[in-house]
């Protein structure tokens, strides 16, 4: 990995507010699947806490949303995260004005931008193989979900 790294392997992950293009337990669900990715490919563990702070913050926010880097409306940006360090670091932020969904194919899917955002939050910076979760530019088609090359990821299917 480039960059920092976590020092530890259990990290805490906190939902600070919600879009409303989806139900909480859709919002929820994504999150954790996201989170599970990389559960099951390194040796971190990821719980959920519902107040103060952790590790991983997690909000969806609009244009200036109180970091350097205001969204931009819809499209372009569809959301960004910090590197692990304290504070910000590892908070994945979501660009409200995109749709996102759960599993259809208008709109972005959450799980994929989150599961994406989540790789910054570990130190992962982008891939060059555009079959990779790590690849920054977002694809329609869900992620494959047979086993392949580390960036790639066996994901869970839907
Ligand atoms: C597959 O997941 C994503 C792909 C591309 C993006 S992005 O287009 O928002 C990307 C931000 C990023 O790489 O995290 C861009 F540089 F803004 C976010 C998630
Ligand atoms: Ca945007
Ligand atoms: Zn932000
Ligand atoms: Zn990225």
């Amino acid at each position: 990995f480039d960059g920092l790294k976590w020092e530890k392997n259990s990290l805490t992950y906190r939902i600070i507010n919600y879009t409303p293009d989806m139900s909480k337990e859709e919002v929820d669900e994504s999150i954790e699947k996201a989170l599970q990715v990389w559960a099951r490919v390194t040796p971190l563990r990821f719980t959920r806490i519902y107040s103060d702070t952790a590790d991983i913050m997690v909000s969806f926010g609009r244009r200036d949303h109180g970091d350097y880097y205001p969204f931009d409306g819809p499209d372009g940006t569809l959301a960004h995260a910090f590197a692990p360090s304290p504070g910000i670091g590892g908070d994945a932020h979501f660009d409200d004005d995109e749709t996102f969904t759960f599993r259809s194919n208008t709109g972005y899917v959450l799980f994929m931008v989150a599961a994406h955002e989540f790789g910054h939050s570990l130190g992962l910076s982008h891939s060059d193989d555009p079959g990779a979760l790590m690849y920054p530019i977002y694809s329609g088609q869900t992620l494959s979900c047979n086993k392949d090359k580390y960036f790639k990821l066996s994901v869970i299917c839907f």
